[in-house]
Order: structure tokens, then sequence, then C-alpha cells
């Protein structure tokens, strides 16, 4: 059985300026089945509905139509088997980084000592062994990430969901990043679902990278990336010079142009009505 399951889904919203009872589609018809363990990267062209999509597996929001089941039970809200991760940090600023990574795990009811071991150690799974103590205005924005990052891991849920949380970073704190992810995923098998507008950051972290239409948001296609040496050991320069990395981006990028051309005629004709 998949572990997530995208069954017909439809979300609208009331259409802004328009009388009452018109409706705005977001996403039409999605179907999409994310295996447990596996890493699936979503990439479309702005206002496509990615966000949308987060926010319905994260339980944050319902769908108007269709069923997104995780683990064969309908999502009915959020829950600890869900860590999401945005592109901004959502740190509490009163709190130091062992104090924001035990923070979700008040939650769970984790007993306090355990707890900061527990912040510790996850801490150091990101690389910031040595910083616990410090706030987030004392923190850069690759760290501060970082922080978000093991916060949403400490309390191990299943599904990791993570909006953009590389795209306020600069190039170089992001492929580092990207790295440690990838490492993270590897370790720890957690299935993830990650939204970005990068298609070459889709090709790095994606076993899968969904392709969605310009609105009404929809799958387009599924683009399976299946580096010969993908596992362990073969990331950074050399799989990102590599003759395949290049092909997939190319492939990606060949399927989302029409897409991101016709998204900016549509918000052309919007701005002129
Ligand atoms: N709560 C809401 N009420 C009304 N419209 C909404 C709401 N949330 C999203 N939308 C609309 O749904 C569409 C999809 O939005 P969404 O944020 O999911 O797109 P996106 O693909 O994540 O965009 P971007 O890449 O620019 O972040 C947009 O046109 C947006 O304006």
């Amino acid at each position: 059985m998949a572990k997530i399951v995208f069954e017909d889904v439809t979300k609208t919203f009331p259409a802004k300026g328009k009388k009452n009872k018109e409706r705005f589609t977001a996403l039409d018809g999605i179907d999409l089945e994310i295996e447990a363990g596996e890493f699936v990267v979503v990439v479309g062209p702005s206002g496509c509905g990615k966000s949308t999509l987060l926010d319905l597996l994260g339980g944050l929001t319902r769908p108007s139509s269709g069923r997104i089941l995780l683990d064969g039970k309908p999502i009915t809200g959020p829950g600890l088997d869900r860590g999401i991760v945005f592109q901004q940090y959502a740190l509490l600023p009163w709190r130091t980084a062992l104090g924001n990574v035990e923070f979700g795990l008040e939650a769970t009811g984790v007993p306090r000592r355990e707890r900061e071991a527990r912040a510790r150690e996850f801490l150091d799974l990101v690389g910031l062994t040595g910083f616990e103590d410090r706030h987030p205005h004392e923190l850069s924005g690759g760290m501060r990430q970082r922080v978000a990052i093991a916060r949403s891991l400490a309390y191990d849920p299943d599904v990791l969901l993570m909006d953009e949380p590389f795209a306020a970073l600069d190039a170089q704190t992001r492929e580092s990043l990207q790295d440690e992810l990838r490492r993270i995923w590897q370790r720890t098998g957690k299935t993830v679902v990650f939204i970005t507008h990068g298609i070459e950051e889709a090709v790095y972290l994606g076993q899968k990278v969904a392709v969605m239409t310009s609105r009404p948001g929809r799958v387009k296609e599924i683009v399976p990336v299946t580096f010969g040496t993908r596992g362990a050991g073969f990331q950074g320069e050399d799989l990102r010079s590599s003759p395949e990395f290049a092909r997939y981006r190319h492939e990606i990028w060949t399927l989302l142009h029409d897409e991101v051309a016709r998204a900016q005629q549509l918000e052309k004709e919007e701005a002129t009505v």
C-alpha cells in the first residue's frame, strides 16, 4: 500500500472580486501515489497550487472533492505523523536553537530530560552542535533553516513536508543544505514531499519529480530520476556535473517551459481585466 494517495483531488477557493458563488479552481483532479520512504519533488509555475497541495497533505485545509489518504486513512487535520518546514523559518524568536527544537517535542509529551537529549541529537544531525544556546537572530539564514529541519525531525514524523525550504538562502548554503537533506533522508528513511521552483534542486533531490501544469494545477508528468550510481557517496559536484543530471534538467525544463509561459500569459490577462 502506498504511503500517500491523492485520489482525484480538487481544491477550489472563492473567486476574488467575482459574484459570491463563483469559485476558483486551484487544483483539479490530482492523482498521485507516494511510496513510504520516497523523496518526491513537486515543481510547477507560480500559482499552480503547489503550496495548496502541501497544505492539504499537512491537514491545514481540506479538499473540495476527492480524498487524500495517509497509510490508507483520509487526512482530517494536522498530525504529529507529518512535519512541515516552510520557506520562512517560523522559529520562536525568544527561544534558543535548543529551545526551538524542544518545542516540537513538548506537544508529544516527551519528558523534559529526554527532550533536551533528543533536541541535542537532532541539532547535531543538522550540523549545529555548539550553537544550541543561540537565539534565531544570532544565527545565519541557513542555520535557522537547519533548526527548523531539526525541529521537524525531532518528533520523528513519518512524513516530511517541505515548502521551498531553501528558497531564501544563498546558492552555496542552499547546496550544502541539499546535501545534508539527502544524507538525512538516506539515514532516516522518511517519506519526503518537497516543493521547489528550482529545476536543479528538483533533479538533485528527487527520486520522482512531479511536474504540474499552470492553473488549474494538475499533475502533468512524473519523471522518475534514476541515476545509476545515486546511492551514498555520489553527490555534490560529481552528481551535479554529470551528463545524466543535465539530461534530466533539460527534460524537466522542457516540460515546465510551456506551463510557465501559459501562467505568465494568464497573469497578464488578469492584470488587464
Ligand atoms: N486561501 C486562499 N484563498 C483564495 N485563493 C487562494 C488561497 N490559497 C491559495 N489561493 C490561490 O490558489 C492558487 C494556488 O496557490 P498556491 O499558493 O498553492 O500556488 P503555488 O504554486 O504554491 O505558488 P507559488 O509558486 O507562487 O508559491 C493561487 O492562484 C492562489 O492565489
